[in-house]
């Protein structure tokens, strides 16, 4: 079995790869960082490795790379022949892979599914409208029905490496790749390791705004006292508590959609807090923060819960608009997007700077509150 996995970076290598290896699969990786590419093929194998007391090794085979940037041919006849096509790239890279993968399943007459494994709601349907903005409508029709997008809910922390041998990985142990069975076409990847579910929606909105909201809320409370990694944003009470209420806050509104029991949900935001604090894991607050424009997006994990939460409940949620508050804030300057939005909150000002990040409009209590709170942070920090 061939699998194309774009993205041979931290989740591509440290998760799906694995999981593929696993289950027997040859993965032919994608990406456009030559010297990755470069090494995948010259040892042709890679080690992941567990960060947790046991430091338990997986020696992942079966493994070949492409750059897409300089063999774009190739990618499209490794599509043509595979039997899953996956991706790990980041959400705004989806476009920019899409015109190849319209090219491979051109050239195909059998089925195949394309898994978008990203930190958003719907990612393979936002692949899949990009493939359909780049074919014919015969073409579309044809795709309807050989090719699935079925979307992904992708959950294991994997940090940026720092390890000698560029290829080696260290992933928490934790993890979970919950996919809509729904939308499969043909017989289902034989991918051991993936959670089949026919409701999508409970799952990737429990996971972002738990384990995405949470994380943000560490790594943007922490970039502002001052914290280098999650760890030592988690060493302050301050923050820790801040984070446990940002997260009973989404808590609610989950448990308030999706009758989720309780009890059970507040286990689940217990054992997340105490996967942030792994030991054995040391993550830069400004990779957990990366690319706030994306996070503050009216559908992200920051926005989209704090919308829900005053909506469904009625309330303006103090938490949620301190942690959009606090994404506003960061200002790292090696950061795009965080340049990004300081110099518009310099230029335009900070209303203006809400509105265009966040989609949220003046008149929205919950509005009024991240402005309070965001003038709070600036006078009296977190
Ligand atoms: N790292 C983590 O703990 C988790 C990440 N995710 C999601 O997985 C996705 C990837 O994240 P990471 O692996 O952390 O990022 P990463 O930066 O380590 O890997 C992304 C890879 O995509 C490659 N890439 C960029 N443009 C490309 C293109 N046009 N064609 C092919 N490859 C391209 C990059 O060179 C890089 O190797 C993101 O959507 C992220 O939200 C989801 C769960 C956990
Ligand atoms: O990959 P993104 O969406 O930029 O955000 C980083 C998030 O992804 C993770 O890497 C894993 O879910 C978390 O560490 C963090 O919440």
């Amino acid at each position: 079995m061939l699998a194309v996995h774009f993205g041979a970076g931290n989740i591509g290598r440290g998760f799906i790869g694995s999981l593929l290896y696993q289950s027997g699969y040859e993965t032919c990786f994608v990406d456009v960082n030559s010297e990755i590419v470069d090494l995948i093929n010259e040892k042709g194998e890679y080690r992941v490795v567990l960060a947790d007391a046991s430091h338990e090794e997986l020696l992942v085979k079966n493994v070949r790379a492409l750059n897409s940037a300089s063999d774009p041919d190739k990618v499209v006849d490794a599509i043509a022949k595979a039997d899953l096509v996956t991706a790990a790239v980041g959400p705004n890279i989806l476009p920019h892979i899409s015109g190849l993968i319209a090219e491979g399943l051109k050239k195909r007459t059998t089925p195949v599914n394309v898994i978008a494994c990203e930190n958003m709601v719907g990612g393979s349907t936002l692949l899949k409208e990009k493939v359909y903005e780049k074919v014919t409508e015969a073409e579309r029709a044809a795709f309807d029905k050989r090719v699935g997008f079925p979307d992904a809910a992708v959950d294991r922390i994997v940090p940026n490496q720092s390890n000698e041998d560029k290829l080696m990985v260290t992933v928490e142990p934790f993890y979970e790749w919950a996919v809509d069975e729904t939308k499969i076409i043909g017989d289902k990847p034989p991918v051991d390791g993936i959670t089949w579910v026919n409701d999508l929606k409970p799952y990737i909105e429990r996971k972002l705004f738990t384990v995405n909201t949470g994380h943000a809320v560490a790594a943007y409370f922490g970039w502002q006292a001052g914290a280098r990694t999650i760890n030592e944003a988690l060493e302050s009470d301050k923050i820790k508590q801040a984070l446990a209420a940002t997260l009973q806050e989404t808590g609610r509104f989950l448990v308030t959609k999706y009758g989720f029991d309780e009890a059970g949900h507040n286990a689940y935001i217990e054992k997340i807090i105490g996967r942030f604090a792994n030991p054995y894991i040391s993550d830069e607050v400004t990779r957990v923060g990366r690319s706030p424009i994306r996070k503050l997006g009216g559908n992200d994990r920051l926005v989209s819960p704090a919308s829900q939460y005053a909506k469904l409940l009625g309330e303006t949620p103090v938490y949620l608009a301190k942690s959009i508050a606090a994404a506003l804030l960061y200002d790292y300057a090696q950061d795009p997007e965080a340049v990004e939005v300081q110099e518009t909150v310099q230029q335009d000002g900070l209303a203006s700077a809400i509105t265009r990040f966040t989609q949220l409009q003046e008149e929205q209590p919950l509005f009024k509150e991240v402005v309070m709170q965001y003038e709070d942070i600036q006078k009296n920090g977190i």
